[in-house]
C-alpha cells in the first residue's frame, strides 16, 4: 500500500475556520458553506483565496458489453449522439459549463463507434467498448494500464492549462452497472443494497441489471481485493480513465469537484490505489443511485447539492459550482465582525 498523499494545508484550513468565525455574521451562520470555503482555502493553500477561476471539466465517455443486454432504458448509439451533442455545445454540461466559464473536454475512451471526425476526442481511444463484466473481464491488464496512464496524462494536461479546479465527469450508457458493481466490490455489499435504475428503468430491468451484478461479483470475486484488477473486472477504460485522473490531480494537489455515481466510484477504487486522494474532492451533489449514497458515506464526503439529479456528464458537479464559488467569495470579502463601526 503507497504512503497516503497530504492533505490539503492543514494550517490554513484552521486559519480558515479562524477567519469564518471572525467574519460579521454569528458563529456558524453560513453552514455548510463554511466547510466548503475552509476546504477549498486549504487546496488552494492560502487563507483567504481567490474563488475558482480556472475550472476545467473533462467528460470520459465510453461504451459498455453489458449495455446491449437490457440494464439500461436507452440504447448503445445514444452515447455517441451525446458525444457529439457535448461537442457541439448542446448537452446539458455544455449549458452550464458555458454558463459557468468552465473549459469542458470531452473524451472517447471506448465509445462503440468512429468518431475520429472529431479532433482531440477519441486521441485517447482505448477500445470500443468492454467486455460483458457478468461473463468475462471488462479490460485486459494491459488495457487497464493504458487507460490509467491516459486519465493521469489528461489530468496532467488539463493542469498544465492553468486548472485550478477539475471537474470529473461521465457517459456512456450501460454505464450504471459497472459503477455499482466496483461500489458493491470496493464496499463488500450485495448487488440489491446498491443498484439502481440508472437512465430510468422499470422494474423488470432492474431484477435484470441486479443479476448482472450479482454475477459479475460472483465471477470476480477472489480478485476484487486489489483496484486495479477489480478495475479490470468489473469496470471499464473510461471508469479506468477517471481513477487514473483523480490520483493524478491529488497528487498535483489540485482539487477535484465530483458528480454521480461514476465519479464516485471511480474515487473509491482511487482511494484504495492511492490512500489520501479523498481529502482533495469535494462532493458536487448527492445523485438518486443507492450506490452513489453509500460511497459518499463511506468516503466521509457530504454532497453539496441534493436535486434528484441523474443526469451525469459532470452536471451535478457543474451545477455545485457556484456554492463553492460563492463560500470562496463570503471567506475573502466579508468583513470582520470586530472592524464593524459601532
Ligand atoms: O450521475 C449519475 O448518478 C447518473 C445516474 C443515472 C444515469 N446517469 C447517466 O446515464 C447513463 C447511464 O445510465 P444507464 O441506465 O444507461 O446505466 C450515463 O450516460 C450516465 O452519465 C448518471
Ligand atoms: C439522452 C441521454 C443523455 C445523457 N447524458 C448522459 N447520459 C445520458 C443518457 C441519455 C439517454
Amino acid at each position: 500500500m503507497p504512503t497516503a498523499l497530504p492533505p490539503p494545508a492543514p494550517e490554513v484550513r484552521a486559519e480558515a475556520a479562524r477567519r469564518l468565525d471572525a467574519l460579521a455574521k454569528p458563529l456558524g451562520a453560513l453552514g455548510r458553506l463554511e466547510e466548503l470555503a475552509a476546504w477549498w482555502s486549504a487546496c488552494a493553500g492560502r487563507c483567504p483565496a481567490d474563488p475558482p477561476a480556472a475550472v476545467r471539466a473533462v467528460i470520459l465517455a465510453g461504451d459498455h458489453g453489458v449495455s446491449s443486454d437490457g440494464v439500461s432504458a436507452y440504447p448503445r448509439e445514444v452515447t455517441a449522439a451525446m458525444v457529439r451533442a457535448l461537442v457541439g455545445g448542446e448537452a446539458g454540461a455544455s449549458v452550464l459549463a458555458r454558463q459557468h466559464g468552465v473549459a469542458l473536454r470531452v473524451l472517447d475512451l471506448a465509445v462503440d463507434a468512429d468518431l475520429s471526425d472529431l479532433p482531440g476526442v477519441t486521441d485517447h481511444k482505448v477500445r470500443r467498448s468492454s467486455g460483458a463484466l457478468d461473463r468475462e473481464d471488462a479490460l485486459t491488464a494491459a488495457e487497464t494500464a493504458t487507460a490509467l496512464a491516459v486519465g493521469a496524462r489528461v489530468a496532467t494536461e488539463e493542469i498544465a492549462a492553468g486548472a485550478d479546479l477539475l471537474v470529473v465527469g461521465d457517459l456512456g450508457i450501460g454505464n450504471t452497472t459497472p459503477a455499482t458493481a466496483l461500489v458493491a466490490a470496493s464496499l463488500g455489499a450485495a448487488a440489491e443494497q446498491v443498484v439502481g435504475r440508472g437512465t430510468g428503468i422499470d422494474d423488470a430491468r432492474l431484477a435484470h441489471k441486479t443479476a448482472v451484478v450479482e454475477r459479475a461479483l460472483e465471477r470476480a470475486r477472489d480478485r476484487v481485493a486489489d483496484p486495479v484488477q477489480r478495475l479490470a473486472a468489473l469496470g471499464s477504460a473510461d471508469l479506468a480513465a477517471g481513477v487514473g485522473l483523480l490520483v493524478a490531480a491529488a497528487r498535483a494537489r489540485v482539487p477535484v469537484l465530483l458528480d454521480g455515481i461514476v465519479p464516485v466510484a471511480e474515487l473509491l477504487v482511487a482511494e484504495d490505489l492511492q490512500p489520501g486522494v479523498v481529502a482533495w474532492c469535494a462532493a458536487g451533489h448527492r445523485s438518486t443511485e443507492p450506490a452513489q449514497r453509500l460511497a459518499l458515506e463511506k468516503l466521509g464526503l457530504e454532497p453539496v447539492l441534493d436535486l434528484g439529479l441523474r443526469l451525469g456528464e459532470g452536471t451535478g458537479a457543474l451545477t455545485a459550482l457556484p456554492v463553492l464559488r460563492s463560500a470562496a467569495l463570503l471567506l475573502r470579502d466579508m468583513a470582520l465582525l470586530a472592524d464593524l463601526a459601532p
